[in-house]
């Protein structure tokens, strides 16, 4: 078991506001995490400075085992996937599917080449079939539906085989069908021995995927519970989350919360 991640009274300080207040939090290796809580609770915030990219005004944060602020980004970011919709406006609509995927790549490899460009290729090709995009491989980026971006997203930040995977709001805009495709590959992910460590940042219960682990419960930049889903996340923690009186039903691995 690996440490990822570990706050240590980490707080962050913007525009006179306090984002983030006191977190100790830690991730190991085999976990699957959710960050849930209401609008401006610090979720986003709490997973750029994982991502190594926000930094704590005070505290500190280690992302795989590097102290932010004395590390060198520049070697620890490429070890991170973060998949978010900040980061897909970046793509061009014109790129197709295969080098939104395979460009994940040159950071890591630093060098693009005969050799180089026949593995990428080919992994970029195993990790579109992993996330059932392979057919759509030619298609130009801007084309899809927002269910096949979100997944080329993702597909983009583990074809790095990174050694954390970030994921900001997976789930949001989907329509059922695209929702439940996108949970259950991801529940199958999440799943596998062989996956990273997952963190990822979702507005609704019932975008929980089968297979993950932990919920870090945020409200006003604070920690309401953290932990095992079946200790951490109840109809109490909810309650006390979101201020107003949650019922939480589980049922096989999947939730569903509603105001009572
Ligand atoms: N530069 C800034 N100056 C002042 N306040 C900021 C700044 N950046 C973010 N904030 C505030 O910090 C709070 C937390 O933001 P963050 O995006 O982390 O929350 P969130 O939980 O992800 O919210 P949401 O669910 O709405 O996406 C928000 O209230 C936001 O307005």
């Amino acid at each position: 078991m690996v440490n990822v991640l570990q706050f240590t009274d980490v707080s962050v300080v913007r525009g006179g506001n306090t984002i983030l207040d006191q977190v100790s939090w830690s991730v190991d290796d085999n976990q699957r995490w959710v960050i849930l809580g209401p609008n401006g609770a610090g979720k986003t915030t709490t997973l750029q400075i994982a991502a190594a990219i926000a930094y704590p005004t005070t505290g500190q944060a280690e992302v795989l085992e590097e102290p932010l602020g004395s590390s060198d980004v520049f070697e620890l970011r490429p070890r991170i996937g973060f998949a978010s919709t900040a980061m897909a406006r970046k793509i061009p609509g014109a790129e197709k599917v295969i080098d939104v995927v395979m460009t994940a790549a040159y950071s890591v490899t630093g060098r693009w080449n005969e050799e180089y460009d026949e593995i990428d290729e080919r992994r970029a090709q195993r990790v579109l079939t992993e996330w059932r995009l392979d057919h759509l491989a030619d298609r130009k980026f801007g084309t899809l539906s927002d269910g096949e971006q979100k997944r080329v997203q993702i597909a983009r930040a583990v074809m790095t085989d990174p050694e954390i995977l970030l994921l900001d709001e997976p789930a949001a805009s989907l329509d059922l069908g695209a929702r439940e495709e996108l949970l259950q590959l991801l529940g199958g992910y999440a799943s596998e021995a062989s996956s990273p460590a997952i963190i990822m940042v979702t507005h609704h219960v019932e975008e929980i995927p089968r297979g993950f682990t932990h919920v870090l419960l945020l409200a006003g930049g604070r920690i309401v519970a953290a932990g095992p889903l079946a200790e951490a996340l109840s109809t109490e923690s909810l309650t006390e989350t979101f201020g107003l009186n949650i019922e939480l039903t589980e049922n096989d691995g999947r939730y569903t919360a509603r105001a009572v």
